[in-house]
């Protein structure tokens, strides 16, 4: 019988590093080259304030609705110019900040170019750490979407994407389990920015102060093993995984490996290494209608 260690050829690579570099492996603003970490967040916020206060100056909009009883349980849905409200492509987003920083309100990047291609955009709101756990963020991402298909049946697709923390939730909905919400959402694709698949480094963080998360907790939500353990339905739906240039080796690695995960899994998945931006311009592109990643997007939505 073998030994687990170190020195295992197939340990985890994070495994073997010290408590200092498994920290900065996972502080994204720590790899932004163009701006020093500080500003590199700033820039990020200023941006996502700017881009959702231009997406309620510009579009029909319903702020703040209530997809359940929690505090937090608010989205911001941004209507194209359609006649027939509810009748086009739903684009639900979730906002990184690793589980306890960021807000709906300052996070519609992608509305106004989406909207103006017919796509109505939803940016999503969950109680972040210390008020939620991962659980619970979980648990409300599922009842966000199943919410939108409920009020909007007549939707031509229900696309999910999510940046960093913000793509662990979405990656972690392609296993929910919708029996218990009355209603499969017609789930059409999936965009996964630059996240976190597998948790259980993040233990070993600084991060985990406020997240608290056990080693049990950390399994329990980690696509990455679960999409190697649960057998789905649907592993028809398109899964994009993206990942900055500038993102961190271990960011790539999550990437990678998840989407080789999802390959063996069956899923229709693709990988994107994303040239010249790093974990927060990533995001940033979305603003803009010819970036390359909103171009996928809608080569997605619209094929
Ligand atoms: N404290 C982190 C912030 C961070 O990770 C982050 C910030 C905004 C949006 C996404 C982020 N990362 C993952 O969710 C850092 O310094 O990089």
């Amino acid at each position: 019988m073998e030994v687990s260690g170190v020195g295992l050829p197939d340990e985890a690579p994070w495994k073997k590093m010290s408590a200092e570099e498994l920290e900065h492996q996972y502080l994204p603003s720590r790899w932004v080259v163009r701006l020093g970490a500080e500003e590199a967040l700033r820039t990020y916020s200023q941006i996502g304030i700017e881009a959702t206060g231009r997406a309620q100056a510009t579009w029909k909009s319903l702020l703040h609705v209530p997809y359940g009883d929690g505090g937090g349980e608010k989205m911001d849905i941004y209507f194209p110019n359609k006649a027939a409200e509810g009748a086009s492509p739903f684009f639900l987003f979730f906002h990184g900040g690793y589980w306890q920083s960021g807000s709906k309100d300052q996070s519609a990047f992608m509305a106004d170019p989406l909207a103006a291609q017919g796509v109505a955009v939803v940016i999503v709101g969950y109680d972040i750490a210390p008020k939620g756990t991962l659980d619970q963020m979980v648990d409300q991402v599922t009842r966000s979407i199943a919410f939108v298909q409920k009020r909007y049946p007549s939707n031509e697709g229900i696309y999910l994407c999510g940046h960093s923390a913000g793509a662990h939730l979405a990656a972690m909905m392609l296993l929910a389990d919708w029996t218990k919400h009355g209603v499969t959402p017609n789930l059409k694709g999936f965009f996964l920015v630059s996240g976190v698949f597998d948790l259980e480094p993040m233990v070993y963080t600084s991060q985990n102060v406020a997240l608290q998360l056990t080693l049990e907790d950390a399994r329990r939500n980690s696509p990455q093993l679960k999409v190697a353990q649960v057998q789905s339905a649907d592993t028809a739906c398109p899964v994009l995984v993206v990942v900055g240039q500038f993102d961190s080796p271990e960011f790539h690695r999550q990437s990678w490996e998840f989407y080789q995960t999802l390959c063996q899994g069956g899923w229709k998945a693709s990988f994107e290494k994303l040239r010249d931006v790093d974990h927060f311009e990533i995001i940033e592109t979305l603003t803009q209608k010819d970036s390359v990643l909103t171009k996928m997007i809608l080569k997605t939505v619209f094929q």
